[in-house]
């Protein structure tokens, strides 16, 4: 563990060099705050994931058929700090004033609303059951990258918050509601994270039936995703539905988990049967996903892929409120991979952000409310751009 100012001293250095490297927390759990580490790449090779057997910390597109990139624990120093604030339970404030001139937004809005019709069009014609279209939008901003990223780790504590940078990628940013995969030796745990709506001091809300149905379809096609790597000696357990806060929103969200069966369970075929989610993608998956890349009129490049930890050495710290045998085992080192959906987050160019956006679209959406729905989860991220 190094002082917070050594920490982002030593990110500075490495930004300075253009040399790969991973700063992140994972989400605070059950009022446990995590600390802030780091990956620092001590030479310039650009490392892909080949066959999911590596350790170090991986950053995947959207589309799988692009490369996967690592920054390898073998090539990388790992630092560690304690940085956190108790802001997470504040309103996220609304800042449409300084952002982009309302000509840009209406004809940004008509785009939008097109796109999604075309994705109810689809629905309609019964070629899809729900596909999750996106849009970008740049915007300026003043601060430099380290300023950004300390931002979101005061903001969103509940969220998995990064700061990717590649000389191959460029730096991207992200502050992510949404867990992909986590596996420790034959333990997992997903999530089905779907349905939106903004958060105005409670957590105790009704969802409708448009959301509860749309959040069912992401579940029922994640449990059916996992089965063939659970079945026979393994198990799989979904909890109910619940409201889950991320910044100034809510969603609806079911966490899953269970136990693989070690002969099935492999971890690059684990990964594939998820990614790219129904809540990121689509139903069916190949044909939303054939949709999305032919339709949107960008490139989604890493936002909707996923990134995080992958067969990272890990020490258990001790949990002083268990007996001492147990202790013993929570002291041991295990290999954790801790894999998050690029969600809420940023590519950065000289002065400018590029933020992404998106929800899932399903028969009874509306074309305005989900350009209202996009705005709202830009706030999240505009929210860290300023001082
Ligand atoms: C696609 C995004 O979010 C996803 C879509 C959601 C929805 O449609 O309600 C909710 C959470 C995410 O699974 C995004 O934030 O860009």
């Amino acid at each position: 563990m190094i002082d917070s100012e050594e920490f982002f001293i030593k990110l500075e250095k490495h930004i300075e060099k253009g040399l790969p490297f991973v700063a992140y927390r994972k989400p605070k759990n059950a009022n446990f705050h995590q600390s802030t580490r780091a990956l620092l790449q001590r030479d310039f090779t650009t490392h892909k994931v080949e066959d999911y057997s590596e350790s170090g910390f991986v950053f995947s597109p959207f589309n799988d058929e692009n490369d996967a990139f690592i920054v390898p624990s073998e090539f990388s120093e790992e630092i560690e700090t304690e940085y956190f604030f108790e802001e997470d339970h504040k309103n996220v404030k609304k800042l449409d004033a300084p952002f982009p001139p309302n000509q840009l937004r209406k004809q940004a809005r008509v785009e939008h609303e097109n796109l999604v019709q075309k994705g109810i069009d689809e629905i309609k014609a019964g070629r899809l059951k729900k596909v999750v279209l996106s849009r970008t939008e740049s915007v300026q901003h003043q601060l430099e990258v380290i300023g950004i990223f300390k931002n979101m780790l005061k903001k969103y504590n509940s969220a998995f918050v990064y700061l990717w940078f590649h000389p191959e990628t460029g730096a991207w940013l992200g502050a992510t509601p949404e867990t992909l995969l986590q596996v420790e030796r034959n333990k997992f745990k997903t999530m089905a994270l779907a349905g939106t709506q903004s958060f105005h001091q409670t957590t105790h809300v009704e969802w409708g039936e448009k959301e509860k149905d749309e959040q069912q379809i992401v579940t029922d096609a994640i449990l059916e995703n996992l089965h063939k790597f659970t079945s026979d000696s393994g198990e799989i357990t979904p909890s109910k539905p619940y409201t889950s806060k991320a910044g100034n929103l809510l969603h609806l969200r079911t966490d899953v988990e269970g136990t693989l069966n070690p002969d099935t369970a492999d971890l690059k075929k684990l990964i594939s049967a998820l990614h790219p989610t129904p809540a990121v993608c689509g139903i069916p998956k190949a044909s939303a996903k054939k949709f999305i890349l032919k339709n949107e009129d960008y490139d989604r490049e890493f936002y909707t892929g996923y990134l995080g930890e992958l067969n990272l050495k890990t020490e258990k710290k001790r949990n002083s409120n268990r007996r001492n045998q147990e202790n013993q085992a929570y002291a041991s080192i295990s290999r954790q991979t801790s894999l998050y959906v690029n969600l809420r987050c940023i590519k950065l160019d000289a002065g400018i952000a590029n933020l992404f956006v998106g929800g899932g679209i399903t028969e009874g959406s509306n074309p305005s409310l989900e350009w209202e729905e996009t705005v709202n989860k830009s706030h999240t991220m505009k929210a860290v751009l300023v001082k």
